[in-house]
């Protein structure tokens, strides 16, 4: 229920009103807005607070628009083997306004969804930037909300290197704004949003040249997927351009515009756009978190427990501003588990943060589930593991002159081979994963997998017909 207190305000000598709701959430973001509207369903009062557009990262500036022009890409591909499949199509020109358009349409019907969605639960929406005041309630514009329970689900932000002419280069955020296909484009880091970006804008014909600080792409992933990557975008027939080895040490901007990077491997002249993609740094400091209890980590991160509550009693946090797989599915079902647990009396309900099956939309794919190999050997020991692999050309690739790998890993422990781990590279493999994820999420063993029948002739089958086990080196 609803409830509005009147407040005497000492300093100010006039009477304030705080809005009071059963459930206050700061951030109309993937975890704020599934949480919200899963409250409702329980009849608690929701008040929502969103400075920006609402859906957040996901919807605005990440998953949907960057699928979108991925899907876009794919187009670009597939043309290359038109040819070979027997199409005489000639392709006039690339038109990116098209897409854009299209794209930001798309985009502005999702924000009018959420909104009809806020208000078809009766979330009550609340526009503008909130932090919180030293009573534990946040102000919005001046007003002041208090929830018996508050969430914050605040996100992040692209960040950007301390180097002397960062300013000259965009983030993932002005990627979306970009209004025509950059002629020259640098991309700098070596996570899913670089490779990701990067593989877009190379096969759609940017000249992209993709600057990494070590030698490989995607580190943290399993080896397989790193080294296969990383192999890919290094072959001729990738029309990425990969600098290992390669910090950017200046940015200069030229009178035509253009930029010069410099870097410790040389410069890279002409470039029309320099995109930082380099991680992201939670939207926490200017909440006044410290006011409330709320204690962060060292960037940021609010800490949580298990139960997502934060240090400070009553005040929750989900989602990318903890800092824990920054991904949309686990922003939404934390939320939501988060909702059951408040208001559905379901004392126990929480994510376990494993088992989270996730896709780089990169060129060629790369998809993981569970421990890589690495994570295996340290948690269950060397001779506890044992490993299956399987590298081949997939079908699609079998009559035309371009090439390209697929390649599959399944880490198994133990003497009954649970398969603790899935790694998968190649064309289809963001389909092909979701699947494999419920194999290992219910605990399936190697066995298991064997026993399931094969589908013929895909990419997927070959992770149920895997033989001859080998042992991390
Ligand atoms: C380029 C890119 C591509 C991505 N692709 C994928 C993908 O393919 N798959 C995937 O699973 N994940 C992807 N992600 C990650 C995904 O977008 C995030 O994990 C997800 O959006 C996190 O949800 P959230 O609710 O924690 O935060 P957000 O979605 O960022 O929502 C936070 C909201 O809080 C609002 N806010 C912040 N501060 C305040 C304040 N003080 N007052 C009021 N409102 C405030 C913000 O405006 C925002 O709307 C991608 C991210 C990026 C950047
Ligand atoms: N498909 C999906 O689901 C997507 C999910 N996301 C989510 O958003 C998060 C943020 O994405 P992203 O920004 O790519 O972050 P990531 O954490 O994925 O990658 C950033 C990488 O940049 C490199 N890096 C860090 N600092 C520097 C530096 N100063 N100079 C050069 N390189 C640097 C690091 O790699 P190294 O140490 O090897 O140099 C680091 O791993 C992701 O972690 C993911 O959770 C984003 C996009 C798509
Ligand atoms: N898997 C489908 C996704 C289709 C889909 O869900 N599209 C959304 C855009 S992704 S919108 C971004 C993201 N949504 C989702 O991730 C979808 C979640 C899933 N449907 C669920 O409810 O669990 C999110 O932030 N969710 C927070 C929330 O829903 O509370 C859409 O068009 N919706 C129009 C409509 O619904 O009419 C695909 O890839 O095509």
């Amino acid at each position: 229920m609803l409830i509005i207190r009147r407040v005497f305000s000492s300093t100010r000598k006039v009477m304030t009103e705080v809005k009071e709701f059963d459930y206050l959430v700061l951030g109309g973001g993937s975890g704020g807005i599934s949480s919200a509207r899963r409250a409702r369903e329980f009849g608690v009062s929701v008040g929502l607070i969103e400075s920006g557009r609402l859906g957040g990262t996901c919807v605005n500036v990440g998953c949907v628009p960057k699928k979108v022009m991925y899907n876009c890409s794919l187009h670009a591909e597939f043309i290359r083997d038109h040819a070979d499949y027997g199409f005489d199509v000639t392709v006039n020109k690339f038109d990116w306004k098209v897409i854009k358009k299209s794209r930001d349409e798309y985009i502005k019907r999702l924000n009018g969804l959420y909104e009809g969605g806020l208000n078809g639960s009766k979330v009550e929406l609340i526009r503008g930037r909130g932090s919180f005041a030293e009573d534990g309630t946040i102000v919005v514009n001046g007003q002041k909300y208090r929830g018996k329970q508050t969430l914050i689900a605040v996100g992040g932000k692209p960040t950007i290197p301390n180097i002397k002419g960062a300013e000259y280069g965009i983030d993932s955020d002005g990627f979306f704004d970009i209004p025509d296909l950059p002629k020259k484009t640098v991309v700098v880091g070596a996570g899913y949003i670089a490779v990701e970006i990067a593989g877009v804008l190379a096969n759609l014909g940017s000249d992209t040249h993709l600057l990494i600080r070590y030698d490989k792409v995607l580190r943290t992933f399993d080896k397989l997927l790193s080294d296969e990557l990383t192999a890919d975008i290094d072959e001729p027939t990738n029309p990425l351009n990969l600098h290992k080895n390669t910090q950017v040490t200046e940015v200069i901007k030229n009178a035509d515009g253009l930029l010069t990077v410099k870097t410790n491997t040389g410069d890279i002249e002409g470039v029309e756009t320099l995109i930082w993609a380099i991680g992201r740094d939670p939207l926490t400091a200017e909440l006044n978190l410290d006011k409330v209890g709320v204690k962060t980590d060292n960037k940021g991160h609010i800490i949580v427990d298990k139960y997502q509550n934060t240090t400070a009693p009553n005040i929750l946090s989900v989602g990318d501003d903890t800092g824990k797989f920054l991904l949309t599915p686990v922003a939404i079902a934390a939320g939501r588990r988060l909702a059951h647990r408040l208001f559905n009396g379901e004392t126990e309900n929480h994510l376990a943060y494993e088992n989270i099956a996730t896709i780089v939309f990169s060129h060629p794919l790369v998809g993981t589930v569970g421990l890589t190999e690495a994570e295996a050997v340290e948690r269950f020991g060397k001779d506890n593991v044992t490993l299956y692999k399987s590298r081949f050309n997939p079908m699609m690739f079998a009559v035309t002159k371009h090439k390209e790998k697929a390649s599959m890993k399944l880490v198994c422990v133990g003497a009954e081979e649970k398969v603790v781990g899935v790694h998968i590279f190649g064309i289809g493999s963001d389909e092909m994963l979701q699947g494999f994820a419920v194999a290992v999420s219910m605990g399936a063993t190697k066995k298991q997998f064997d026993q399931t029948i094969a589908i013929h002739p895909t990419s997927a089958e070959e992770l149920v017909t895997m033989r001859g086990a080998v042992k991390p080196e």
